[in-house]
């Protein structure tokens, strides 16, 4: 929400957030479709439902706070991935945006790859049958350990990421007798306009080793002297969330630049490159996300545009989508227990989660809608703050959205565009539980990721 000012009169400006507030919507009842995954609508009685389950049903059955996921949504947004891609090119999903044995099936049944970062998420994509070869393994600090199970179980790619780490695995590739095919991960010095946080192609953070200065040369001529590792590519990923094309095109030149050179100095044309993920999705109504058709059209032609006129045969294009496929297709659902009105400032309507469930919003400063789903109202707009229950101020889910004036304690909540980096982020802060993630299909609705229970907790706790 933002632009305007306080609805309370100029007084509160201390509060304003910047650029003011929108006014209200039109209907605090509508569900918008570009937010809410594909399913979601409401019934006759007012209740929203998705997959044809009305929400009160599964807040019965499953609790709050719950995530629920759209299975139908995630394989369609899989296949448009595919399709706008093609035959010529490969898409891997991130799994660090969410990961479970489910997903993974999807994903293989779908026909897609997969980006793991961690031990963790290649165990889980092997245990769910995700062949090795359609596997890539990221990350800036990989473990040994790590890196010997990838290498050992024969993913299809180790993209790596810095001068160390392709010493290392050539080492441990060569001691098991393989060679490894491998991605180099490039810094593009390209400013994608997103969070500080979340931005990962400028030159001063942590991922990719610098075009500038040579350094990414220098990592191409030592990887191809050594035996363990095969080099098939370059690996560029600028950032998440981001509207705008341009910052991919940039990148895309930037890195059929340096094929370019590698084939002048070494006569080896690379046959690889991957341009990351990082597509926005819509959050708010507000937003406005590229189609994946889009950026696949751009990508390609630039790609195919760069090499003709470097005379270079075109590579196969990869990317790695993570938030424009599982983001959307999730909502979270929580349950309203108290309602505190400041007057002149707002209302906090206090959830059943918050922090532990959704940290974007403190770490980001990242927007959310909200509404009240387990009925309509035809009370007048309420400016509000969704809460959670931590022993934090900055513990908010929803920064400044309008809720029927009504709200009351006991009334369903959800928060949409929360399948992504909200389960996968999930803490136990305060000795939260995190919550389940519940897949609904065709009428029907089945755990894919159970609540955590207290037992869950003290297991661990082996003091
Ligand atoms: C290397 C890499 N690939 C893919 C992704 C997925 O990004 P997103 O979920 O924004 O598409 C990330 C996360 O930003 C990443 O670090
Ligand atoms: N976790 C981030 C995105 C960063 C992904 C990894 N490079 C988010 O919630 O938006």
């Amino acid at each position: 929400m933002s632009r305007s000012a306080h609805p309370a009169g100029p007084r509160y400006a201390d509060v304003l957030p910047e650029g003011g507030y929108s006014a209200p919507p039109a209907d605090l009842n509508s569900l918008d479709p570009r937010v809410w995954s594909r399913t979601v609508t409401r019934n006759a009685d007012g209740v929203a439902t998705v997959a044809g389950i009305d929400v009160k049903q599964l807040a019965e059955e499953f609790g709050t706070p719950a995530y629920f996921l759209d299975e139908e949504d995630f394989r369609a947004r899989c296949r448009a991935w595919k399709s706008a891609f093609g035959e010529e090119a490969d898409v891997f999903y991130a799994g660090k945006a969410f990961l479970s044995r489910a997903i993974v099936r999807w994903l293989t049944e779908e026909g897609l790859n997969l980006d793991v970062c961690s031990g963790g998420e290649l165990a889980t994509a092997l245990d769910a049958g995700m062949p090795a070869e359609r596997i890539a393994l990221h990350g800036n600090n990989k473990s040994t350990e790590e890196i010997t199970r990838a290498v050992r179980a024969g993913v299809g790619r180790i993209v790596v990421d810095s001068f160390q780490e392709i010493a290392r695995v050539a080492h441990i590739a060569e001691r098991l007798g393989r060679r490894q095919r491998v991605q180099i991960r490039v810094t593009v010095g390209v400013e994608a306009h997103t969070h500080e946080f979340i931005a990962t192609a400028h030159e001063d953070q942590k991922f990719g080793i610098p075009l500038a200065g040579g350094q990414a040369a220098e990592a191409v001529r030592r990887a191809l002297k050594l035996d363990g590792l095969e080099l098939v590519g370059i690996h560029s990923h600028i950032g998440s969330q981001i509207f705008d094309t341009s910052g991919f095109e940039v990148a895309a030149h930037r890195v059929v630049g340096l094929l370019k050179q590698v084939r002048d100095e070494h006569g080896v044309e690379l046959p690889e490159i991957d341009l990351g993920g990082g597509l926005g999705i819509a959050y708010t109504s507000e937003d406005d996300p590229r189609e994946p058709q889009e950026i696949a059209g751009a990508l390609r032609e630039i790609v195919e545009r760069e090499c003709r006129a470097a005379g270079l045969a075109v590579p196969r294009l990869s990317v790695e989508p993570g938030r424009a496929i599982v983001g959307p297709t999730a909502f979270t659902l929580y349950e309203v227990g108290t309602v505190k009105e400041l007057p002149g400032l707002r209302t906090y309507v206090s959830v059943d989660g918050g922090m532990s469930d959704n940290i974007r919003t403190a770490l980001y400063d990242a927007e959310y809608s909200v509404a009240l789903v387990s009925r309509t109202s035809t009370a007048g707009p309420m400016l509000s703050r969704v809460v959670g229950k931590h022993c934090e101020s900055g513990d908010i889910v929803v920064r400044d959205a309008y809720l029927p004036a009504d709200v009351a304690p006991g009334d369903l909540l959800a928060v949409p565009a929360t399948g992504a980096y909200c389960r996968s982020m999930a803490s136990n802060y305060n000795h939260a539980l995190r919550p389940p993630v519940v897949a609904v299909k065709d009428g029907a609705a089945r755990v894919i990721v159970r609540r955590e229970t207290e037992e869950d907790l003290l297991r661990l706790d082996v003091g």
